[in-house]
């Protein structure tokens, strides 16, 4: 990993050391089958939680203090896997610098409305009214930060910007289902769309750069395959 700055070889290489980036055949939510999968889900064990909140707090501090991040009120994770990373978030904010996130809060959606007790959609924080940072596990073709948007827009809150894990540098899925059409990134036009900065604490690039000598050749091979094949045309 020396080639990859300090922040990104440390976040790596907690992934590495918790299982989080495997190598294998995975089919993805955009029905894709990658050879490698980033499973933020298993980042459960309190040191590796306690390396992701950091990653993306860090990540957040940095980006607020450089002007690449508007402010926010609320860090909203999509459910499911982006619930612990922004609650966890939240509260490595908070600890980094009080005086700036020590008020910030959190929120997350059910995936189905809750019928009875206090109902809805939203469990935490309420949106109406809020700028909310949404901060999630990994980018692929986008439609799961598109659905979160609806949500949270939906709930009467604006989205400020997203944060994720990893950017998987792939393609939009094409209207006709023919993924081997040239299309633009994922990211770009999320950007584009909705004005939104969008930051990743990884890209695909540096996991491939990061995990040469350290993966096997074949999967380093293969992920590169993958890398070409849904490569956007932006
Ligand atoms: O960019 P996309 O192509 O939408 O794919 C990426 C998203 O898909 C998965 O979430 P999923 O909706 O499967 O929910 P989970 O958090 O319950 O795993 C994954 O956690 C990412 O958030
Ligand atoms: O696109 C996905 O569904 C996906 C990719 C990945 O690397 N990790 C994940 O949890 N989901």
């Amino acid at each position: 990993m020396a080639s990859l700055p300090p922040h990104k070889a440390d976040f790596l290489r907690a992934a590495v050391s918790g299982g989080v980036l495997k190598f294998g055949s995975f089919e993805l939510k955009s029905k894709r089958i990658s050879p490698y999968f980033f499973n933020a889900g298993d980042f459960y064990r309190a040191d590796l939680l306690e390396a992701i909140a950091t990653a993306y707090a860090k990540a957040i501090a940095e980006a607020r203090r450089s002007g690449a991040l508007p402010d926010f009120d609320v860090v909203f994770g999509p459910a499911y896997k982006g619930i612990p990373l922004a609650t966890a978030a939240t509260i490595r904010l908070g600890q980094l610098d009080a005086a700036a996130y020590g008020a910030k809060c959190y929120s997350f959606d059910r995936k189905e409305a809750k019928d009875h007790g206090e109902g809805g959609n939203i469990v935490g924080a309420p949106l109406k009214g809020k700028r909310v940072l949404i901060v999630d596990d990994v980018i692929t073709a986008g439609t799961a930060k598109r659905e979160a948007i609806a949500k949270i827009e939906k709930e009467g809150g604006v989205v400020a910007g997203i944060v994720v894990a990893l950017d998987r540098m792939e393609k939009l899925p094409s209207p006709d289902g023919d993924d081997s059409k040239p299309m633009p990134s994922a990211i770009g036009e999320l950007q584009k769309e909705y004005g939104l900065p969008i930051l990743a604490i990884l890209t695909l690039d540096d996991i491939i750069e990061g995990m040469r000598g350290l993966a096997s050749e074949d999967d380093i091979r293969k992920t590169e395959e993958y890398r070409t094949k849904y490569k956007a045309s932006d």
